[in-house]
C-alpha cells in the first residue's frame, strides 16, 4: 500500500518503520524542517526517537500535501491538540477513497472532542466509514526494537478494521480489532491522567499499594466516563483499556509518569514541561477529561485532584490526603 504518516514523533516514525518494514511505501510528514532535511541522509530521527537506524525504503517531506497526495492509507499522528490543525491541511489532498487512520491519543480541549470527533467535524460524517482509530500498550521504543506488541484497533466498519489490521500487523506487531471506537479512543486517552497520577505517587514516595488502587479506581473512572459516552463496558478490560493503563502507570518509559513523578517530588509544571520536547498528552487531557466529566454528571475523583495539582498548584500531598478522606462508600 502507499501509506501517508503525518507526524513525526516518536510514535509515528516509530509507526512508519514498522510500515515500512512489512512492505508498504510510506512517505512521512516531517513539521520542523530541519529534520526533514537530515532524515534521508542520517535515517534517524535525531529529536524523538534517537538510536533506531529507520528502514531504507522511508522517504519523507515537510510538505502535507507530498505525504497525502496518493496515499491509499493516511494515518494521524501529531499530538492530539494539534490534529484538527494537521487534518484540516492534509484534506484538499486526500483521496476520497482512502483510509484514515488515527493512532493519537487525547481529548481535544474547549471542544472535548475525540479524535475520531475532530475528524467528523471537519470532514463530515462519511469519514469515520472509512477511519479507524488504534491505541494500546504500545512504548514506541519497544515497537521500535521489534519487542512483541499487541495494540486494538476500532472502526465502524469491519472490513476497515480487518484492512487496517492486515496493514499494521508483523511479526512482532499483533492488532486486534474492535468496533467501539469511543472506548478504545477514551481509554487511550484518560489512562494518561491517571499515569500522570501514579507518577505523582511515585514521586512522593508511596508504594506498590498507592499505585494498585491508582490504576484499579482509574480504570473505574475511565469506565464510567465511558459508559457515559457511550462506550462498550469490556474494551475497558481490553488493550486499550486496562492494558496500556498498566503499561504507562508503570513503565517507565511513559512521558506521562514520568511528568507525574517530577510534580510529585515537588517540580513545578512550568519547569517540567520546559525541559521536555516530547509531549505527555495527560497534561492538556486532564483539562477536558474534567470538563467532559462535569458535563457528563459523572464523579471523577482521581482526574480532580490531578486538575487541582496541575492547574491549582495544589500540593500532590495534599491531593492524596482529599482523595482518602472522601466519603467512604461501596466498591
Ligand atoms: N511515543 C509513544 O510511545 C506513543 C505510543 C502510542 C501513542 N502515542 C501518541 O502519539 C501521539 C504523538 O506522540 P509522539 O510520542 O509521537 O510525539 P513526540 O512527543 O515524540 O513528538 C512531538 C511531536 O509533535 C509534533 N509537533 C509539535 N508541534 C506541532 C505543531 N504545531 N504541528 C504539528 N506537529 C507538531 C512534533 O513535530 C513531533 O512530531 C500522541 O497523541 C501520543 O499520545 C505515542
Ligand atoms: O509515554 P506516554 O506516557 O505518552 O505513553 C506512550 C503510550 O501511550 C503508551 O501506550
Amino acid at each position: 500500500m502507499k501509506i501517508g504518516v503525518l507526524g513525526a514523533g516518536s510514535w509515528g516514525t516509530t509507526l512508519a518503520h514498522l510500515l515500512a518494514g512489512v512492505g508498504h511505501q510510506v512517505c512521512l510528514w516531517v513539521y520542523e524542517k530541519d529534520l526533514a532535511e537530515r532524515l534521508p541522509a542520517r535515517r534517524e530521527n535525531d529529536l524523538y526517537l534517537p538510536g533506531v537506524q529507520l528502514a531504507e525504503t522511508l522517504s519523507y517531506s515537510n510538505d502535507i500535501g507530498t505525504a497525502t497526495a496518493d496515499a491509499e492509507l493516511l494515518l494521524l499522528v501529531p499530538p492530539s491538540q494539534v490534529l484538527r490543525r494537521v487534518f484540516t491541511a492534509a484534506l484538499p489532498y486526500l483521496s476520497p477513497r482512502s483510509l484514515v487512520v488515527s493512532a493519537s491519543k487525547g481529548i481535544e480541549n474547549d471542544s472535548l472532542q475525540l479524535m475520531s470527533e475532530v475528524l467528523e467535524d471537519v470532514a463530515g460524517t462519511e469519514i469515520l466509514q472509512r477511519s479507524a482509530f488504534l491505541s494500546g500498550p504500545s512504548f514506541a521504543r519497544e515497537v521500535a526494537a521489534e519487542m512483541p506488541t499487541a495494540v486494538a484497533v476500532a472502526a465502524l466498519d469491519d472490513a476497515v478494521a480487518g484492512q487496517v489490521q492486515a496493514a499494521f500487523s508483523s511479526d512482532a506487531f499483533r492488532v486486534y480489532t474492535n468496533n467501539d471506537i469511543v472506548g478504545v479512543e477514551l481509554g487511550g486517552a484518560l489512562k494518561n491522567v491517571i499515569a500522570l497520577a501514579a507518577g505523582v505517587s511515585d514521586g512522593l514516595g508511596f508504594g506498590h499499594n498507592t499505585r494498585a488502587a491508582l490504576i484499579t479506581r482509574g480504570l473505574a473512572e475511565i469506565t464510567r466516563i465511558g459508559l457515559a459516552k457511550g462506550a462498550v463496558q469490556s474494551t475497558f478490560s481490553g488493550l486499550a483499556g486496562m492494558g496500556d493503563l498498566v503499561l504507562t502507570c508503570t513503565g517507565d518509559l511513559s512521558r506521562n509518569r514520568t511528568v507525574g513523578m517530577e510534580l510529585g517530588r515537588g517540580r513545578s509544571l512550568d519547569d517540567i514541561l520546559s525541559g521536555m520536547q516530547m509531549v505527555a498528552e495527560g497534561v492538556k487531557t486532564t483539562l477536558s477529561a474534567r470538563q467532559l466529566a462535569q458535563k457528563l454528571g459523572i464523579d471523577a475523583p482521581i482526574v480532580e485532584q490531578m486538575y487541582q495539582i496541575l492547574y491549582q498548584d495544589k500540593s500532590a500531598r495534599q491531593a492524596v490526603i482529599d482523595l482518602m478522606q472522601r466519603d467512604l462508600k461501596a466498591e
